[in-house]
């Protein structure tokens, strides 16, 4: 199990700030992939890192697997807009590190178990020797795909990951995330905040639009898995729902459940 509930969160950074989450009120289910939309300063990340820890509620609680939780945790698993590798570190010891968190396996077993970690998101040989900073900026989200699944948190908190990278790299590292998650016997709980409807509705049960701080609207996504991008984007239905999430994004919409 692997739930996560807002309840009735409020965040304000500072006396004079305003409120950047207000009276939040979300269940996210076990192995729900559920994306955070919304324009720029709606309060998606603040969303995200209440959920990771690094935050806490001013007002409300976060509630995980039914115990309320203010701090970090190895049960939640984080992956940032920049890579969030350690530079020092090669590609495989970045796997390696996490890999060490998780299990009290012998060196070996645990090299080759990240080995082939990195071989699952197209990192083989050499690749896995060098430092991040020696591949592009595609390869060292894939490397942070990687860790993540080393940790083998059961939940994932992912803020933009694809946003750095270019748009076909970014459409395979998609499918890689979903093809990794469809493979797990427990799936994953996956929050992601991301600026981008199309990856949003690709990857998600439910997209939750956020305006001002508040909810805007919560967006069921009916495609069934495995999802072929090409067959969803052909439906009438998917235009309906980008058009909702474009207009929820852009106005504040009365009455949101959809
Ligand atoms: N550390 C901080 N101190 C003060 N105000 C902050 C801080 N972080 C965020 N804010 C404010 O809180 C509000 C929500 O910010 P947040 O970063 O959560 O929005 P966002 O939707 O993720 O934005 P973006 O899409 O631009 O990343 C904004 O008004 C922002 O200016």
């Amino acid at each position: 199990m692997s739930t996560i509930l807002y309840d009735n969160v409020s965040v304000s950074y500072g006396t004079n700030e305003k409120t950047a989450l207000k009276n939040f009120n979300l269940q996210i289910n076990s192995g729900e992939i559920i994306s955070f939309i919304g324009s720029s300063g709606c309060g998606k990340s603040t969303a995200l890192n209440v959920a990771a820890g690094l935050l806490t509620p001013t007002n409300g609680e976060l509630v995980v697997d039914d115990l309320i939780t203010r701090s970090p945790g190895i049960d939640r698993g984080v992956v940032f807009q920049n890579y969030s590798l350690f530079p020092w570190m090669s590609n495989l010891d970045n796997v390696l590190f996490a890999l060490r968190q998780r299990y009290d396996l012998p060196n070996k077993t645990l090299q080759a178990k990240a080995a082939d970690l990195l071989d699952r998101v197209g990192i083989s040989g050499n690749f896995q020797k060098v430092y991040p900073s020696k591949i592009s900026g595609g390869m060292q989200q894939r490397v942070a795909i990687a860790r993540m699944f080393a940790l083998d948190s059961p939940i994932f908190l992912m803020d933009e990951p694809f946003a750095a990278v270019d748009e076909i790299t970014r459409k395979h590292l998609q499918s890689l995330l979903l093809d990794l998650w469809e493979k797990e016997e427990n799936r994953k709980t996956i929050v992601m905040v991301t600026h981008n409807i199309e990856e949003a509705i690709y990857l998600s049960d439910r997209v939750v639009v956020l305006h001002e701080g508040e909810i805007n609207s919560v967006v069921a996504i009916p495609f069934e898995r495995h999802r072929n991008r090409r067959e969803i984007e052909n439906k009438s239905e998917y235009l309906m729902i980008k058009n909702h999430l474009l207009q929820a994004i852009e106005e504040k919409i009365v009455g949101g459940e959809r």
